[in-house]
């Protein structure tokens, strides 16, 4: 297993471009299945999880031609509408089978999906939706069997706006007869990308990014070419890297306008910020400010996936930070290891207390989880001396080449690779 080592005290300065976005790249390559013709789809990031969609894609018949950042999918003549167990659990977006192979072969047989182990992570509302939609639904030996004669369009409310439920309820609804409500819908830049994408197949999707999306089914999809947003939660870690180390970065490949509740939060924390239409240049002095509160919900709002990175930044703002997690329920695991460089943070239930401390010092931390790890490696950014961050695989989930991200940008951080 790899680790990441990482010096501490050195501002991070330089010009860096940010990758796609993986949380629209897996459902937007699930979505090539609903296609009769070739999907070439760009600026697909090169990471473990992308490869284990193309690992599915192949496993149910597709040609696939991944050449990172170019993924060219034709999915004519699938074989299969089974998706294998061992793929299943290696990621929670493996669920976004289920509803495009339902929409266009009318079965599908998954089990539960694997992903991060940041709390329960139901899969109800996906099923709940597709039952509304016309599938019948079996789950035995931990098997899911979904079956129908053709999907059918449905008013569907989603008691809380699950990201991946809404993508899987477009993609299946899509090919339905009729037309689908879809209420109470997420609304992240992740869903907004894969309805243009399912739009520019020919798909008549309409409302996404508001809360209710309007899905007029068609008889069939076409091919098309597509890029992939830039990825907003990398682009938010680059920040509050930059932020905690002091320096002057300027991150291209952005889209500000996804990031407002995080540069709101840095601001507040006495970092400058200067934004373009894709383009936005962060710089530092190192001090920081504590902020009031960090209470993460759906977007708009304080997006979960960075509530790690910035309680990291928060563990060296001096005075008191609280942060509140209402997404997952399980979501501090990394607060254990950051107390053991040093931080000072108390957790009850689902809110977490943060006393900014002057300096954290370099230990041998696990990342538990995707975000979490890269929250460890920010740490050890400012640490003094060494910072081991074990279990590194779960980094390389959601960010292409992190180590050497940072060192283009002057970090000192190595990757130690382990056979
Ligand atoms: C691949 C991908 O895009 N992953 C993102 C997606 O995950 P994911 O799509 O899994 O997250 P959801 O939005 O579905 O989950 C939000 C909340 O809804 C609950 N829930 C969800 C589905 C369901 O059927 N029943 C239910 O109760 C979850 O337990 C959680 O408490 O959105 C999360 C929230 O922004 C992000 O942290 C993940 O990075
Ligand atoms: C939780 C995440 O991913 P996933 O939903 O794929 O587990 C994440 O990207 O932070």
């Amino acid at each position: 297993m790899d680790r990441i080592a990482v010096e501490g005290g050195t501002p991070l300065e330089g010009t860096v471009r940010v990758h796609g976005a993986k949380n629209a790249a897996l459902p937007i390559l699930a979505a090539t299945l609903l296609a009769e013709g070739v999907c070439v789809v760009e600026d697909v990031p090169d990471l473990q999880d992308i490869r284990v969609m193309v690992d599915i894609l192949r496993a149910l018949g597709a040609s696939v031609d991944y050449s990172p950042p170019v993924v060219r999918v034709d999915a004519r003549r699938i074989s299969r509408t089974e998706v294998p167990e061992e793929l299943m659990r290696q990621m929670r977006s493996s669920i976004f089978l289920m509803g495009p192979l339902l929409a266009r072969y009318c079965h599908a047989r998954v089990s539960r999906p694997g992903g991060c182990t940041i709390g329960s992570r139901p899969i109800d509302l996906h099923l709940k939706g597709l039952a509304a939609l016309g599938a019948s639904i079996d789950e035995v030996h931990g098997y899911i069997d979904c079956q129908t004669r053709r999907l059918h369009g449905a008013a569907i409310y989603l008691d809380t706006p699950s990201v991946g439920a809404t993508e899987n309820l477009m993609m299946a609804a899509v090919l339905a007869e009729g037309t689908t409500v879809i209420g109470n819908a997420a609304r992240e830049p992740e869903i907004v990308d894969l309805a243009n994408f399912l739009n520019r197949l020919g798909a008549r999707v309409e409302g996404a990014g508001e809360d209710t999306l309007v899905i007029s089914g068609v008889q069939g999809l076409i091919g098309g070419r597509y890029a992939i947003i830039p990825d907003r939660i990398v682009a938010g870690t680059l920040a509050i890297a930059v932020s905690m180390t002091g320096g002057d970065v300027t991150l291209e490949n952005v889209r500000p306008n996804h990031l407002g509740a995080v540069l709101t939060k840095l601001r507040e924390g006495g970092v400058e910020i200067e934004t373009g239409r894709d383009i936005m240049r962060v710089r530092s002095d190192g001090k920081l400010r504590a902020v009031e509160q960090v209470r993460t919900a759906p977007y708009p709002g304080f997006p979960t996936d960075l509530q790690a990175p910035f309680m990291a930044l928060l563990s060296v703002a001096p005075g008191m930070s609280i942060v509140a997690e209402t997404v997952f329920e399980e979501r501090f695991k990394h607060v254990s290891e950051l107390c053991r460089m040093g931080a000072n943070i108390r957790v009850d239930l689902r809110t977490a207390f943060v006393q900014g401390v002057p300096r954290l010092t370099g230990a041998v931390v696990q990342a538990s989880d995707l975000r979490a790890g890269a929250a460890l490696v920010l740490a050890g950014l400012v640490a003094e001396g060494t910072t081991v961050v074990e279990q590194a695989h779960h980094i390389d989930r959601g960010y292409q080449q992190f180590d050497e991200m940072l060192r283009g940008l002057g970090a000192r951080v190595r990757r130690l690779s382990q056979s």
